[in-house]
């Protein structure tokens, strides 16, 4: 049943489109025709009767196709014969014969122009039948559509136009030009054929229901009560109802009219086929096409589109509520299945990252390990070379200046490896390894670079002796390290400033246990002169002699001037003073390069609330480039300062080879600069040695050497360094030591007076030793024999070692025997005395045991020893000249005076 009334609304709605399409086209033929003609006298939208009357006369069509085709209907019968009347239908009262000819030549020349043509008996009043214009409207759009063809193309074409009946058009399949002609004009037979087959009573009634119960539809779905009566009464022709239905829809609100209106106008062709008398019909278009301009549409069938539409969007919201359910059922299937499936691969994720968690920290437990472990390993290698005293080395890369030359660094490793690759060999026997303490690339910090070295300074201040100094090819950043860029930022000072600025950040925060003085002295080798460059003397007479540490304060430079600094705004100023005076200037390499070797030499004295005192120093030493003069491109005085400068640093690098290979003798003499560090080179210093080179492929040969030099440096064992630290006791126990010497050197003659008294002249010779001791003696401010008269010796105090049984002992031993009645046997006990403090002052017995010929010698000769013990007899200090450990700063005189007699056995 459905399906017989969805058909049979079909129908209808197929019915009511091509009554309103035909409309249409009369609309079109007849606005066409005002365009050619001017105005006809009648409505815009005519009924099918007023089109039919206007052109009955066939003047209209013959001015129109004269018009659009000049001289098409030759003669033409025209109304001016009768000017009283007008060209309207209504007046037109020509005989038969007069519009016949019009007609009939108009459609001749039709007829010529391949055009549609109609049968002229249309136009005969009486036979007038609903659908009888229709031919006469293709006629005059198919006259319309000539005339546009030949607008468009201007004439030039010859415009056949195969205008024949649609029906005929359509089986025949031609004319695909025009969709929309073709299928309005089958919409227009259709409704023709239509109209003249009438539908049965039954199907009629069936309609009728179907539009009843179509409009329920639709009113229960606009929810809008319309009134009933009204549309039957619309329905039946009513008049007033009609202009009521007009009135309403023009006060109704647009979107419930779009609603409605299709089925108003089912309702009104529907019964427009049954009951309603063809005047009817013609109001009701009216309406239609009023309610079409209403709504601003286009067209009356955009009406009927949009009621297909709409339809069809029903059918469709239709079918989908209808498989809504199975939708929605499989819509939930599928989201219960993708939920499953998403929860598996929750979980299952959830293992996996559970694993990789653990995976994770297991890496990161070993890596923590491994980082433990590596720096574990650097603690201890650098304990190791701590106990070894190697020199240490770091390297630092500056970054490259010329972005268009290659690198040849290739790799910094962590743990101090560095790889530099040969720019002329690109395979890898072009790869070179080298290996040192630290490696700074060229991105690290001035603060980084200080960060390493802080504990060696800060050792500084525990009484140790450092030295660090900078060495690198011309222009590798060796002042960059040491002072900073000569227009430096706090931030960018070097390690000259930042040292001492620590020392004075220890200092004060040990000001309550410790007491500490520090002075610095800056001194410069220029062509192997040293200079103060703190003196502002730029003169030949600024001229420094290297002492041996027996010097009177125990600096090597007595004569440079020493300044005390209290803060780090003295050591600024000092420092640039400093850096003022020294040599300095510009190279084909370095715009400012250093000419000399420039030290900054910090002393630090301590003092602890006990009495205890520490002494050290640090020397930071900024070393002159090498450099090939070729590429330096230095003349005159700058090839002689270059000179001196390659030669010390050759001198150097013999030092240094020496000492690596641990040859007996190393040439610290043969210039100024190993002279000068001596003592950090081959003595009891903690020595650091910064390595520079340069990143830029041009001086890939300068930094290999330089990496060689300092990978031979860093095999250098000085032994372990050593504390310069005394404590009371062993202050006290050496000023007895002092007084005891004194009374011994007071002792001496008398018993040599008294044993010449007493025995007589004995042909051997006296031994030397003795007299040895006395010359050694340094002049003591007091005369020896007043001292003997006015000092008494003090007991001794020592610390309770496991030695301190035997110091007592040797107390009693030395104030017995120095009441003792013969001079001989005291003296030779003081010296026995003397020698017991010394042991315990150094501690242990073992590291003065002297061989019994070497003794023999001692005594005899200055001491000679060939290969010196890297821990230092007693006080550390090794006779001048031959041995490797003689001291050349920061050294108690004291001690020497200690060491001098200790060596006497
Ligand atoms: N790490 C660095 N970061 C930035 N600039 C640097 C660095 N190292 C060196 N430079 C710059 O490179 C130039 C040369 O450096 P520097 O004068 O320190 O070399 P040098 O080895 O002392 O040379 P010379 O031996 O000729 O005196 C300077 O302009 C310096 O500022």
């Amino acid at each position: 049943m459905e399906v017989i009334a969805s058909r049979a609304g079909d129908d209808l709605n197929l019915a009511s489109r091509k009554a309103q399409e035909a409309a249409l086209r009369r609309f079109q033929a007849t606005e066409w025709l005002e365009s050619i003609v001017g105005p006809l006298g009648i409505p815009k939208q005519p009924s099918e009767k007023q089109f039919i009357s206007c052109l009955r006369n066939g003047l209209i069509l013959c001015h129109a196709i004269n018009e659009i085709e000049p001289g098409s209907v030759p003669k033409v019968v025209e109304i001016s014969r009768f000017p009283s009347q007008s060209l309207t239908w209504d007046s037109q009262p020509l005989p038969a014969y007069q519009f016949f000819e019009n007609v009939r030549n108009f459609l001749k020349a039709v007829e010529g122009l391949k055009l549609p043509v109609f049968e002229a008996s249309v136009f005969e009043r009486d036979n007038m039948v609903a659908g009888s214009s229709a031919k006469i409207v293709d006629c005059v759009l198919g006259l319309k559509e000539y005339n546009d063809r030949k607008q468009k193309k201007k004439g030039n074409e010859t415009f056949r136009h195969d205008f024949r009946s649609p029906l005929i058009m359509h089986s025949n399949g031609r004319n695909p030009k025009s969709a929309m002609c073709l299928n309005l004009n089958r919409q227009l037979d259709l409704s023709v054929n239509l109209e003249k087959q009438p539908p049965s009573q039954n199907a009629a009634q069936k309609l009728e229901d179907l539009i009843v119960k179509a409009l329920a539809e639709c009113m229960t779905d606009a929810k809008e009560n319309l009134d009933g009566n009204l549309l039957s009464s619309v329905c039946n022709g009513n008049t007033d109802s009609v202009k009521l239905l007009t009135k309403m829809i023009s006060s109704t609100l647009e979107e419930q009219l779009q609603y409605k209106f299709p089925v108003v106008l089912h309702i009104v062709i529907t019964r427009k086929e049954f009951k309603l008398p063809l005047q009817k019909k013609v109001l009701f278009l009216q309406i239609k096409i009023l309610i079409s301009a209403y709504f601003s549409c286009t067209s009356v069938e955009s009406y009927f589109d949009r009621s297909i539409n709409r339809r069809k969007r029903n059918n469709y919201n239709h079918c989908i509520i209808v498989n809504h359910a199975s939708i929605l059922q499989n819509l939930k299937e599928l989201l219960s299945s993708t939920k499953a499936e998403f929860g598996d691969l929750q979980s299952q994720f959830q293992n996996d990252l559970k694993q990789m968690e653990s995976q994770i920290q297991e890496l990161s437990t070993a890596a923590q390990g491994y980082h433990k472990v590596v720096q574990e390993n650097r603690s201890l290698y650098n304990m190791v070379q701590d106990l070894k005293g190697n020199i240490r080395v770091y390297c630092r890369i500056r970054p490259a200046f010329r972005s268009n030359t290659k690198n040849v660094i290739d790799f910094i490793g962590e743990d101090g490896s560095l790889v530099v690759l040969d720019p002329t060999k690109a395979n890898k026997d072009g790869k070179k390894l080298f290996q040192f303490n630290r490696v700074f690339g060229p991105s690290a910090t001035q603060e980084d670079v200080f960060a390493d070295t802080q504990p060696l300074i800060r050792s500084v201040m525990d009484g140790y002796n450092v030295c660090i100094f900078a060495y690198g090819q011309t222009g590798s950043g060796k002042t960059h390290t040491m002072c900073g860029p000569s227009d430096a930022s706090r931030k960018e000072m070097g390690i000259n400033y930042l040292a001492l600025n620590d020392l004075f950040d220890i200092s004060n925060r040990r000001k309550d246990v410790q007491k500490y003085e520090i002075f610095v002295q800056m001194v410069e080798i220029y062509n192997e002169q040293v200079r103060d460059l703190l003196t502002g003397d730029s003169s030949s007479a600024n001229k420094l002699e290297i002492r041996s540490c027996t010097s009177e304060n125990g600096l090597s430079l007595p004569d440079a001037t020493i300044h005390s600094v209290k803060s780090t705004t003295d050591v600024l100023n000092l420092m640039k003073s400093g850096q003022v005076n020294r040599a300095v200037s510009s190279t084909a390499l370095n715009h400012q390069s250093s000419r000399s070797h420039s030290i900054l030499t910090v002393h630090v004295q301590g003092k602890d609330v006990n009495g205890g005192t520490t002494r050290s120093c640090l020397h930071l030493v900024d070393l002159a480039g090498s450099e090939r003069v070729d590429k330096s491109e230095v003349t005159g005085e700058g090839l002689k300062e270059a000179q001196y400068i390659n030669k010390s640093l050759s001198c150097l690098g013999d030092v240094i080879t020496a000492l690596s290979l641990k040859n007996s003798y190393i040439p610290y003499r043969n210039s100024k600069l190993t002279l000068l560090l001596q003592n950090s080179l081959g003595g009891n210093a903690k020595t650091l040695m910064f390595a520079h080179v340069s990143p830029e492929s041009d001086s890939f040969g300068e930094t290999v050497s330089t990496l060689k030099f300092a990978q031979r440096a860093s095999t250098v064992e000085l032994g372990a360094a050593r504390l310069n630290k005394e404590s009371r006791e062993v202050m006290d126990l050496k000023e007895q030591i002092e007084s005891l010497k004194k009374q011994l050197a007071e002792k001496e003659p008398q018993s040599a007076q008294q044993v010449n008294k007493l025995e007589p002249r004995s042909p051997l010779p006296r031994p030397k030793a003795a007299a040895a001791t006395i010359e050694r003696t340094p002049k003591s401010p007091m005369a020896p024999n007043s001292a003997m008269k006015s000092r008494q010796v003090k007991p001794l105090v020592l610390p309770k070692t496991p030695e301190s049984q035997v110091s007592i002992r040797n107390e009693i031993i030395i104030s017995s025997e120095i009441r003792g009645s013969t001079a001989n046997v005291k003296s030779s006990h003081i010296r026995k005395s003397l020698r017991t403090i010394g042991k315990l002052i150094n501690g242990s017995e073992k590291r003065i045991q002297v061989k019994p010929n070497e003794v023999q010698s001692s005594t005899l000769t200055p001491p000679v020893i060939a290969r010196p013990s890297r821990r230092q007899s007693l006080t550390g200090v090794q006779p001048l000249g031959k041995s490797r450990r003689s001291s050349l700063g920061g050294v108690d005189p004291s001690k020497l005076q200690v060491n001098g007699n200790l060596t006497i056995t």
